[in-house]
């Protein structure tokens, strides 16, 4: 017989209830990723969880993406995907997209279903309060043939280069749960569109935040044999790529996950949002949920 949603965060609560103090006053960045947005029971528990994290005195900041919902939009509008080095190539019409999707509707059905909660979430993007900065993108790619390295012109894709954590530190205090979409201006004055991930990476690097927790569509990293990884050191996670083991996606992310380290962040977690309550899962129970990259 399977559990009904208030049966099934009743019996969480008890189990966090010994853990709860652990992060008390602790800045947790959550990044939300685009295919953890699965479907609307899973949007529904995401958000009872952002929730509950408040509730326990925890400072929850969460980061979105929307990569997949990106693409549904633009293909409605006729214009194909393109992506090079794992980024979108982004011209003009698209940034107009990219903006209107994450700081629009996915923004706001984020800050909507954390609301539902009785919480107060309040959705940004980078431009709102002069919070961060980027500039254009400087990818570079080594082609495969030829091993000559090359720069990528994605376009309008940003990197950040500054966050200014004000806005961030006064929602805080006000007791407000920011929900932040990964666009961004430059100081050329065009809009930027930025991963999610690195995104997510340089917020949390500036809040100097206690967790970082990235939700994918995986349970964390897996070794050779598809069994999750429990920890992580930043040199056994560089052997790891240099090895294959980590591949796709996950190199990105996993770097992300090492720059944010080295900008101060204490631990990075990458855990399954595919799964019900994962970031209750892994804040709030003895082992966690997903893999921990520590120093
Ligand atoms: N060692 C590994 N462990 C886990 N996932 C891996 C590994 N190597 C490659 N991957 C791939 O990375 C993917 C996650 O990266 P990505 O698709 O970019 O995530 P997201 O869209 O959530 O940002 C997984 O679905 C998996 O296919
Ligand atoms: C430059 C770039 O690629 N930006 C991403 C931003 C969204 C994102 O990163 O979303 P996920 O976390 O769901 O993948 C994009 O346009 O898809």
């Amino acid at each position: 017989m399977s559990l009904s949603e208030s049966e099934t965060q009743a019996r969480l609560l008890a189990q966090a209830l010994p853990y709860m103090q652990r992060y008390e006053n602790k800045t947790i960045v959550v990044k939300y990723g685009g295919h953890a947005m699965g479907n609307a029971e899973l949007g529904k528990a995401f958000a009872s969880d952002i929730a509950l994290l408040k509730q326990s005195g925890v400072n929850p900041i969460v980061v979105h993406g929307g990569g997949p919902q990106i693409g549904a939009m633009l293909s409605k509008m006729g214009i194909e995907s393109k992506f090079e080095g794992g980024l979108r190539v982004t011209d003009q019409k698209t940034v107009e997209i990219v903006e209107m999707v994450l700081a629009g509707s996915i923004n706001k059905e984020i800050v909507a279903l954390i609301n539902q909660t009785g919480e107060w979430a309040i959705g940004l993007c980078g431009k709102d309060g002069n919070m961060v900065f980027a500039e254009k993108a400087k990818k570079t790619v080594v082609d495969p043939d030829s091993n000559i390295e090359r720069i990528l012109d994605l376009g309008f894709v940003g990197e950040v280069v500054e966050v200014d954590r004000t806005l961030i530190d006064l929602l805080a205090k006000s007791e407000m749960i920011p929900v932040i979409a990964p666009v961004a201006p430059g100081r050329d004055g065009h809009t930027y569109n930025i991963n999610a991930d690195t995104f997510a990476g340089a917020i949390a690097g500036a809040l100097n935040a206690t967790r970082l927790l990235f939700l994918t569509d995986v349970p964390g990293v897996l070794d050779k044999n598809g069994q999750l990884i429990k920890e992580l050191s930043v040199a056994e996670a560089r052997a790891l790529i240099k090895d294959g083991t980590i591949s796709g996606g996950m190199i990105p992310k996993v770097e992300t996950c090492i720059d944010a380290i080295k900008a101060g962040v204490q631990g990075v977690v990458i855990l399954n949002g595919k799964t019900a309550h994962s970031v209750l899962l892994e804040i709030f129970t003895e082992h966690g949920a997903g893999t921990l990259i520590v120093p």
